[in-house]
């Protein structure tokens, strides 16, 4: 498994080894011992699968609020996307910056994602998969979304001209200035 930092430092990209041969590959895609190895002792309770059936299916850019904050562990089961995060915690020195990592059925990266982060994608295939880790249960009350186009972000999701498929709740989604803010900088997660 290999761990690498991304410029956002608590943000890292995570490729567990592949054990290919005549049959096709074997892969741990999430080991609690060697996460632990590295220093990520997060508990995962939840595990989402999401298909989108168009390139240019753009989800996000979500969070859930305190006390149901969750720490993500993000992979691409089919196809191929590019994973975006934003660091809204107050007072981080990294406030406001994302960085995007593209995960794919063969890259097999993984994007783990602290919590205080915005998280969102967008598909590059027709007929993708997401599959994620969740340090906590889906608290609808303490669900929350950006804008994916947020100005004040600016994240070059390389659409082109092409207009992204949204759903009705990320279309209407506050720009981060407007949003009340629940995450605040309390020191780097490793
Ligand atoms: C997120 C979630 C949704 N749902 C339900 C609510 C709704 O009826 C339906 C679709 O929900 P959404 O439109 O919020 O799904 P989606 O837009 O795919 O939301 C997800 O986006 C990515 C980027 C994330 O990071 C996730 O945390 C989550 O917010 O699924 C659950 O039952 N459990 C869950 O954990």
């Amino acid at each position: 498994m290999i761990v690498e930092r991304t410029a956002i430092p608590d943000v890292l990209v995570i490729t567990p080894a592949r054990f290919g041969d005549d049959r096709g590959f074997f892969s741990e895609s999430w080991s609690a011992r060697k996460m632990a190895e590295h220093g990520l002792d997060t508990l995962f309770v939840q595990d989402n699968h999401s298909f989108s059936a168009k390139a240019g299916t753009v989800r996000g850019l979500h969070f859930q609020s305190p006390p149901h904050a969750q720490a993500k562990l993000v992979r691409c089961g089919r196809g191929r996307l590019f994973d975006v995060v934003v660091d809204i915690r107050r007072g981080s020195p990294t406030y406001g910056k994302w960085v995007g990592e593209e995960l794919s059925f063969e890259n097999g990266k993984q994007l783990f994602v602290p919590v205080g982060f915005l998280h969102g994608f967008v598909t590059r295939e027709d007929g993708t998969e997401i599959v994620y880790k969740c340090s906590d249960y889906y608290a609808p009350d303490c669900d929350g979304a950006v804008r994916y186009d947020d100005p004040d972000i600016g994240i070059d999701w390389k659409l082109g001209d092409s207009v992204p498929v949204l759903s009705g709740k990320d279309a209407a989604a506050p720009l981060l200035r407007d949003l009340q803010n629940p995450f605040v900088f309390e020191g780097a997660v490793q």
